[in-house]
């Protein structure tokens, strides 16, 4: 099997849209589609996506509907043979093989992957085995790589998503394999570790879907209320049912993260004090920390009682990860208790640019305040790679590095106190 060449999205300076989605009325991959064409999604991201993706024509339609009283979005998608069975491996195939952009055939791929390793444990079947049924079809394909296309348009290359509690429903449901309890089985399997209850008092039946629940667990940067943003969209996507106890919508809410004043921080410190590790150690566990999205990671030597020599081990984080990053902390190092703080913090908006030392490329991370650029610093791993490329000392490579990054980002790169 021969990838097809992957397109990058090159030069696409995506203005990345945080995006939470609220699946408090469940999910799944159509109601998911309205939601991202009616938060500005347009049809033809997603329909292009799919194209390059199913066998046969796959025909994608918007209606403006409406579900007990609230005006949402149904994607309808239209497919001749919607009951072909298909399995993970062939399915993995037709992803492999399509003129996709990377970002989107890489979720598609996790997505199907997740439904695949949920659907192979509850039957008890390898995952390449997994012959998809009612998910294998066409329509949920489209479903898939509709909604994976669809997120990576709002989300570009660096927003950020985050997912409410799911509602999964109650009660029973019929399946190819007859009637089954609600959260179906896969379902059940692909929300572990994952906030979910049956949802909106008095509503029967399935609320999410294997596909829902897959694209937002396997998807989801975070899981939780709505982070501080600044939204910019908002598009509620309908499925078919519409029952008279809760609108049956899934809400996509997609804006700006908001960063600057840090008010509505969620970010924590963990913490150890540790007299009793090996302390060469301690900089693979750092490093491990940080591999695991801790924002920082750092000791701080201390004099514990009975006169020891120790350190404490500090580690900052979005509070999502601090339940992973604890769990790291026991495994790698000798403590036996994690103490946890919450912390404001402030955090200026910050952007990326690239210079050129020596026909050499060196990254260069700029902050603003107030709209103005008040600090650049080349990234040292870069610089100090360049000087080695160059046979030239780090300190003028950086020196070099810097002034290029003034010029680039400051109206008046020689002022001496361009900052303030
Ligand atoms: O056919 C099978 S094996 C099957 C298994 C399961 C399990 O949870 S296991 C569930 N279902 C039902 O099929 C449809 C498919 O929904 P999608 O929108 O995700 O395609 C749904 O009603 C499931 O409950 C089928
Ligand atoms: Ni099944």
């Amino acid at each position: 099997m021969s990838a097809a060449p992957g397109r990058d999205v090159p030069g696409r300076d995506a203005p990345g849209r945080d995006v939470w989605v609220d699946a408090t009325a469940g999910a799944s991959g159509d109601m998911l589609l309205g939601a991202l064409v009616g938060a500005g999604v347009p049809l033809e991201v997603i329909a292009e996506a799919v194209d390059a993706v199913t066998p046969e024509p796959v025909g994608l339609s918007v209606q403006r509907v409406v579900r007990c009283g609230l005006a949402a979005t149904k994607v309808h998608v239209d497919v001749a043979d919607s009951t072909h069975h298909r399995t993970w491996r062939d399915i993995r195939t037709l992803l492999t093989e399509a003129d996709l952009e990377e970002p989107v055939r890489r979720r598609a791929v996790a997505v199907f992957h997740g439904l695949a390793v949920a659907e192979a444990s509850v039957h008890g079947t390898e995952p390449d085995d997994v012959h998809f049924h009612e998910v294998g079809a066409l329509d949920s394909i489209a479903d898939v790589v509709g909604a994976c296309a669809g997120l990576v348009h709002l989300l570009g290359d660096d927003g950020r998503l985050t997912v409410s509690p799911v509602s999964v429903g109650s009660g029973r449901v019929r399946a190819a394999h007859g009637s089954l309890p609600v959260p179906v089985p896969a379902v059940a399997a692909l929300l572990r570790g994952v906030p979910s209850s049956a949802g909106p008092k008095g509503s029967e039946g399935e609320l999410c879907t294997p596909t829902g629940a897959a694209l937002l667990t396997v998807l989801a940067d975070a899981h939780g209320p709505q982070p501080a943003m600044v939204v910019a969209e908002i598009g509620l996507g309908a499925g078919d049912r519409d029952p008279s106890t809760h609108p049956n919508v899934v809400r996509v809410l997609a804006g700006e993260p908001k960063v600057g004043d840090g008010s509505s921080s969620t970010d924590v410190v963990l913490e150890a004090n540790v007299d009793d590790l090996d302390p060469r150690v301690w900089p693979s566990v750092l490093a491990a920390l940080l591999e695991e999205g801790a924002s920082d990671a750092w000791l701080t030597p201390i004099l514990m009682k009975k006169g020891r020599p120790a350190h404490t081990l500090s580690v900052l984080c979005r509070a999502e990860l601090a339940p992973e990053l604890r769990r790291t902390i026991f495994v790698q190092t000798s403590t036996i208790g994690v103490r946890q703080h919450d912390v404001l913090k402030h955090a200026l908006p910050r952007e990326v640019v690239t210079v050129s030392v020596g026909g050499e490329e060196i990254s260069v991370k700029a902050a603003r305040l107030d709209g103005r650029v008040v600090t650049v610093q080349p990234e040292h791993d870069d610089v100090a790679g360049v000087a080695e490329t160059l046979g030239r000392p780090v300190l003028d490579v950086l020196a070099d590095a810097t002034a290029a990054a003034r010029r680039l980002l400051l109206p008046d790169p020689d002022a001496v106190h361009t900052y303030r």
